[in-house]
């Protein structure tokens, strides 16, 4: 069975989307998602110009062989525009192998492992107290599992604090701007080191010792401020501090794991296996962020966890609305199969979005399911995806308050 046909489909239903389509020479489809948030045309053009003529006419069976001819094929390896495009490709070729097979991808990796894969979503505020009403809502939604993000005293703008009036509500936080650079924010990391373990005080004090909590750090710390935090974090008993610090130096994560117990979460940032060699072999983190999308697709990912999972390391793949429905449904069906899995991240897309990419992912009492369909799931609507066009949009930058460049 040839790969015939290969389209690179950008659309924008509220933020912008990049998909890969394969057809095969029995007419069967398979979807890829390649979205990079604020970097989409680069990955839409290494496909188009790189990727495309190398697949056309290749067997759309070999999927191992097609990963490793893409991935060492270049000569330059590893990137997060390489590694998004060959996750399009490698996840479109598990869609049309599953959709030939007639059985859900996960069926393909193993089978089931467990009922469902346990989501968190996002609760942001603020204020404590629109924080709390963002909690409750989730809880209604049915999470079992809440990240928590708040604004700093003294600060405008904070990573992944959406707008209150949005509290809670299913996407209430998109961090790409439409804009024609990035916005700027300002950061002080004092402020924050003083105020998070307030904030998760409160949070326990009002929503008790049970639920699971998690919090992102959004690589703002140096080693030893991501020690304090995660210290200053134990007596609210977190689930995860996540990116606590930048890891591409990941020595820098043995600082932390000697003076903390708060359980670790790196990568989302990653992209290859070695990025995360030290952090896994050394054991300095407890859950890998990776998404399908960023790390070479389901086989990307799958080297990954199945090298985690011998050192007791556990998913916690990385589910915003920047990556698309097709990279969340790749994503469960990874989350259902392996062994070694940890959480979900679900920030929910909008309807739009879930107009153009019709899914049958199901969430259901803070369980995620892939479903029983052939293939990934998700079906793309060509001409309802033609009506969101393109629009420039970039993830802000940070700056220190006395204007040194920092980390977003
Ligand atoms: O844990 N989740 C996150 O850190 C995300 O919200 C990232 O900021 C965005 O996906 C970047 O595009
Ligand atoms: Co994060």
């Amino acid at each position: 069975m040839k790969i015939e046909g290969v389209d690179v489909i950008i659309t924008s239903p509220g933020r912008n989307f990049v998909t890969l389509k394969l057809t095969t020479s029995d007419g069967v489809v398979g979807l890829g998602d390649a979205t990079l948030n604020g970097r989409e045309l680069a990955v839409a053009s290494y496909l188009r110009d790189h990727i495309v003529p190398l697949l056309i006419g290749r067997d759309a069976d070999n999927i191992e062989d097609t990963w490793q001819y893409l991935y060492r094929g270049p000569y330059w390896r590893r990137g997060p525009v390489t590694m998004a495009a060959i996750a399009a490709v490698d996840m479109a070729l598990w869609d049309i192998k599953g959709k030939v097979a007639g059985l859900p991808v996960y069926q393909l990796l193993g089978g089931r492992s467990r009922r469902g894969a346990l989501a968190y979503g996002h609760a942001s505020g603020t204020t404590v107290d629109a924080l709390f009403i963002a909690i409750h809502n989730l809880l209604d939604d049915g999470f079992k599992a809440i990240r928590i993000q708040t604004g700093v005293p003294g600060l405008a703008k904070v990573y992944g604090v959406g707008n209150d009036q949005l509290a809670g509500q299913k996407y209430d936080y998109e961090p790409a701007g439409r804009t024609a650079v990035p916005i700027q924010e300002d950061w002080d990391t004092a402020a924050y080191l003083r105020h998070i373990p307030k904030v998760f005080e409160a949070v326990r004090a009002e929503f008790g010792a049970a639920l699971p909590l998690l919090h992102d750090a959004h690589h703002r710390l140096t080693p030893n401020q991501g020690a304090q935090l995660g210290r200053s974090l134990e007596p609210f008993d977190l689930f995860w501090l996540e990116d606590c610090t930048p890891a591409e130096n990941q020595e820098g994560l043995r600082r932390v794991r000697s003076q903390t117990t708060t359980p670790l979460a790196i990568g989302e940032v990653f992209n290859s296996i070695f990025d995360y060699q030290t952090l896994i072999t050394e054991q300095l983190i407890d859950y890998v962020r990776s998404s399908a999308t960023h790390a070479g697709g389901i086989t990307g990912l799958r080297k990954i966890m199945d090298f985690a999972a011998i050192y007791q390391i556990k998913s916690g793949i990385h589910g915003p609305t920047d990556v698309s429905p097709v990279g969340m449904a790749a994503a469960l069906h990874l989350d259902i199969a392996i062994h070694n899995f940890g959480i979900q991240e679900f920030m929910v897309h909008n309807e739009r979005t879930l107009e153009v990419f019709q899914t049958s992912y199901t969430f259901i009492d803070g369980l995620l399911d892939p479903g029983e369909n052939p293939g990934l799931g998700v079906e793309l609507d060509e001409s309802a995806a033609a009506a969101f066009e393109y629009t420039p949009a970039y993830l802000p930058v940070n700056r220190l308050l006395d204007g040194t460049m920092h980390d977003w």
